[in-house]
């Protein structure tokens, strides 16, 4: 490095310093969705950003998504995938490839990958520690939406399994599978998952990593701040819709439980997170209560 580079890299540094004294020993909760997994770079470069948040200090917890990874298996099975709202259609045979491609292969590859990168992972479902009860999201057939099979949504976490790890200095890295009263599995969209994560745990802050500069509105343009009272404009004109529906939802529901801050941002860019975290620059899209 010369002596220019060198300056440069210590006044990174510095910069940092504020951002890493004010998230030292809190808590902060990253949703890695499906669609902001694109290659071994990126997600090794992910890895690399949650092993280097943990050692300064930062608690960090990955709850991860893996749609689009189901929806290749299931294409390979000769299966379709079908969304209302945002949420996949869970048929029993359906829902066992999800319970394999959230919980084995995609949990797995993150854990691997932040372990290989010098962190200490560990991978849960809801079902470990009872972490997740679910049960069924009913959907509305008022308004011609049919059964979601076996989706659900979140009746209760408790974290007692995510503060051992923590305590251990271990990353839990979280699939969103609940677990229904009769022992049953629900698949559970996992933005809904991060925001209740992310509230029950205190957290400070609530990244959501997707495939789009943020929340977009009528006319392409990047949102850097929403309302809940713009949020439900966007909604009823359909600015927002499809995946970004449960996204938003999430986001709104956890800054209204208390977690200070719920960003919706481009998990392609290499280093999203730190630069959120780290530096002056907002990016992506800042969700306001
Ligand atoms: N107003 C909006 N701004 C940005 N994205 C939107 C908007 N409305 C709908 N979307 C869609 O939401 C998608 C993100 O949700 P999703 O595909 O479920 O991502 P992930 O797998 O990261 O959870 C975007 O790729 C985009 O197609
Ligand atoms: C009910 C429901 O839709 N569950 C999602 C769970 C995975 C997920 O949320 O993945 P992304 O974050 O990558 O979209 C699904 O089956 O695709």
């Amino acid at each position: 490095m010369d002596h220019t580079a060198a300056t440069h890299a210590a006044d990174v540094l510095i910069e940092a310093l504020p951002y890493i004294q004010r998230f030292t020993g809190k808590t902060v909760v990253i949703k890695y969705g499906g669609n902001a997994m694109i290659d071994d770079h990126l997600k090794r470069s992910f890895a690399r950003d949650i092993v280097l948040m943990k050692h300064v200090g930062i608690n960090p917890v990955v709850v991860h998504g893996g749609g689009p990874q189901i929806g290749r298996l299931l294409e390979r099975l000769g299966k379709e995938s079908r969304f209302i709202g945002g949420m996949r259609v869970t048929d029993n045979e359906t829902m066992d490839v999800v319970e394999m491609v959230l919980g084995g292969l995609v949990n797995k590859e993150i854990v691997n990958l932040i372990n290989q990168q010098g962190g200490r992972a560990v991978g849960l479902t809801g079902k470990d520690g009872g972490l997740i009860r679910a049960r069924k999201l009913q959907t509305r057939a008022s308004a011609g939406e049919g059964d979601l099979g076996q989706v659900g949504e979140v009746s209760s976490i408790d974290p007692a399994v995510v503060h051992m790890l923590d305590s251990g200095d271990f990353i839990p890295v979280i699939a969103p599978i609940g677990v229904g009263e009769d022992g049953a599995a629900y698949n559970i969209n996992a933005d809904l998952v991060a925001g209740k994560i992310a509230a029950i745990l205190g957290a400070d802050k609530l990244i959501l990593l997707t495939n789009t500069r943020g929340v977009l509105g009528g006319q392409g343009e990047l949102l850097t701040s929403v309302s809940a009272r713009e949020v439900a404009a966007m909604v009823a004109d359909g600015t927002i819709h499809g995946g970004m529906l449960p996204k938003i939802e999430c986001a709104l529901d956890a800054v209204n439980s208390g977690v200070k801050t719920a960003t919706i941002m481009d998990g392609r860019v290499e280093h999203a997170v730190l630069m959120e975290l780290f530096t002056d620059q907002g990016v992506g899209t800042q969700i306001r209560g």
